[in-house]
């Protein structure tokens, strides 16, 4: 559905994962948008198929544009995902966190401590550590998917994905998406592609989870480290396709 319909996908990201984000959008077939000024993020969200809001490098201009395109988003049904990453001890971006995620995102998307840290269970708040285990994390990201009603996608070795009912996990990846950077930068940004195919949240991001994770495994087959898995992850996003995740994927 992604490599049919092509969605147009408006990122608000970080200047470090900004062209790797694009390339993996354009690898599997949609179509990459980093509209990111104020003054035209709304009228842009309105009209795209999905937006990806990433707080990595978050300066005044891009939260300026972050409210906007939310805005835009909101008032058109357009899907976004919130990517709140470092969240925690930094603190503005924590800050914006906490606002974009009572702003109605359809798709929250961090590692273990990101989404601890946006369940305000951060830092100890809940007796609970920085982790990269997302199963450490999957009761707070089910209570944090009831309170905003957002789809919780929590990554790591094991990535779990709830809508606060019901609780999918995804055992496929590999290790080498963790030493490129923007490799969980551009995955919020494939969760948004795949928003964009139908309103069924749960299922769009258990696709693009699965989707994503299966091209990581077909890449490190071919990469002899971290440096040549990167072309070869955009290699096999633009091949990856039903087949390969039927026989590939490792679901619970
Ligand atoms: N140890 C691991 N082994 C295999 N895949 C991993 C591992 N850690 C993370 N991933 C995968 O890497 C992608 C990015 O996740 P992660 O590194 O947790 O994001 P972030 O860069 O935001 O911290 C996800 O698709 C996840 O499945
Ligand atoms: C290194 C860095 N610093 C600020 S944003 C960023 C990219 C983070 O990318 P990812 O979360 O995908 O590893
Ligand atoms: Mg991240």
């Amino acid at each position: 559905a992604v490599r049919s319909s092509t969605p147009l996908v408006q990122c608000i990201t970080n200047s470090v994962a900004v062209n790797t984000t694009a390339n993996a959008l354009l690898a599997l077939g949609a179509a990459p948008a980093m509209v990111d000024l104020p003054e035209e993020a709304g009228g842009f969200a309105a009209a795209a198929s999905g937006l990806l809001v990433n707080l990595g490098t978050p300066g005044a201009e891009h939260r300026a544009a972050m409210r906007a395109a939310v805005a835009g988003a909101t008032a058109a049904g357009t899907p976004w995902v919130l990517d709140p990453v470092a969240v925690g001890s930094l603190p503005v971006r924590t800050e914006l966190a906490a606002v974009l995620s009572d702003a109605g995102p359809d798709v929250v998307r961090g590692n273990a401590s990101e989404v601890l840290a946006v369940a305000g269970a951060g830092a100890g708040g809940r007796g609970v550590d920085a982790t990269d285990d997302a199963e450490a994390a999957a009761d707070v990201a089910a209570e944090l998917a009831v309170r905003t009603g957002a789809v919780v996608a929590v990554s790591g070795p094991v990535d779990v994905i709830t809508d606060g009912r019901d609780t999918v996990r995804v055992r496929n990846g590999h290790v080498h998406l963790t030493r490129m950077t923007g490799g969980g930068c551009a995955l919020g940004a494939v969760i948004a592609a795949f928003a964009a195919t139908g309103p069924d949240r749960l299922a769009s991001t258990v696709a693009a989870v699965l989707t994503y994770t299966v091209a990581a495994e077909l890449a490190a087959e071919r990469a002899a480290g971290p440096g040549s898995f990167a072309p070869a992850f955009l290699d096999a996003l633009s091949v990856v396709d039903g087949a390969v995740l039927d026989a590939r994927a490792s679901l619970a």
